[in-house]
């Protein structure tokens, strides 16, 4: 028995677009379909392209969600704060299962189009920087690649002037009655946080007893969870590096895989892995 090819517009689907929104104006597939431009004629140009485009999408998303988590934590609304985090959690999987597809391509293929980047590397990825400096990794010093671009370094600048994820963190325990040191709440947030002792206290209270203190409790979860990924990430891309382009300096000027290793040991809510030594 033959059956007929399904037909949609039997179905009632539109196809006549001439006068209406479809699917690609709404996304605008012209302006992002056609942002890919390889400066080689190398095969796996490409897909490093579409790798670094992907992240950055995904990397848009994760400010808008942080950003939107900092300022519902700020307002005591812990509830939707949890959700955004857990959609934050979930894109840096995306980000940490997306090196799986870069690492199909070898030194031998890298190699055929790597002087084509020039000087270009991640270290001038603007949005990564956001992401560091949101959850509370301060250090002017980053901002100097972006110093071409005075729109772009001044918001980054405006992101490190403003108290970070962890600072609101901080701030709601102390407004939630947790004795928290003045100097901490005081404190410059456009500057690197060093871990304090009445956080920590604050933080070892919560974990001994989560049933009374369960929001703070869950808050803690979600931003160990976040740096747990976070650290994944870091992880994920030093390795490929390695694997790509052993201890060769890397485009941007840095030692690379040395560089990369000092940056596995960025901790951003010390008190919160310090804590667990002691429960
Ligand atoms: C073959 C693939 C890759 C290689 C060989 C590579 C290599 C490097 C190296 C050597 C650095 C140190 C800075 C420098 O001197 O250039 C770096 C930094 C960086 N890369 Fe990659 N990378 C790769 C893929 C990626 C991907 C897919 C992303 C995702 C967006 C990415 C994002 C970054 C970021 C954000 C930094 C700055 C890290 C920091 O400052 O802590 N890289 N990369
Ligand atoms: N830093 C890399 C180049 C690189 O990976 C890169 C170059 C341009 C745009 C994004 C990049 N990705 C991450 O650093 C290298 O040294 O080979």
């Amino acid at each position: 028995m033959s059956t007929k090819p399904f037909d949609p517009k039997k179905d009632g689907a539109e196809t006549d677009f001439t006068s209406r929104m479809s699917y690609g104006d709404y996304l605008q597939l012209d302006k992002i379909l056609t942002a890919q431009a390889p400066h080689s004629v190398a095969h796996d140009e490409m897909l490093f392209i579409i790798q670094h485009q992907t992240s950055e999408l995904w990397m848009k998303l994760a400010i808008h969600e942080l950003s939107a988590a900092t300022r519902a934590i700020a307002s005591d609304d812990l509830q939707p704060a949890f959700k955004m985090l857990a959609r934050v959690a979930r894109i840096m999987e995306q980000l940490n299962s997306a090196w799986d597809v870069l690492r199909t391509m070898t030194p031998s293929e890298y190699t055929l189009f790597r002087e084509s980047l020039g000087q270009s590397s991640g270290l001038q990825s603007f949005q990564y920087r956001a992401i560091e400096f949101l959850a509370g990794n301060k250090n002017a010093a980053m901002l100097a690649p972006h110093g071409h671009k005075r729109d772009i370094h001044d918001w980054l600048d405006g992101i490190r002037r403003k108290p970070s994820l962890y600072d609101e963190a901080i701030r709601i325990l102390d407004r939630r009655g947790f004795a928290i040191d003045r100097a901490v709440l005081d404190r410059d947030v456009a500057e690197p946080y060093q871990a304090q002792a009445s956080v920590k206290a604050a933080w070892a209270v919560i974990y001994r007893d989560p049933a009374h203190h369960w929001e703070l409790y869950e808050l803690a979860e979600k931003l160990v969870d976040f740096e747990d990924y976070f650290r994944r990430w870091r992880f994920n891309h030093v390795t490929t590096v390695e694997r790509v382009i052993g201890f060769k300096r890397g485009t941007g000027g840095t030692s690379g895989v040395a560089y990369l290793r000092r940056m596995l040991e960025v901790v951003l809510f010390p008190e919160l892995w310090d804590v667990r030594t002691e429960l």
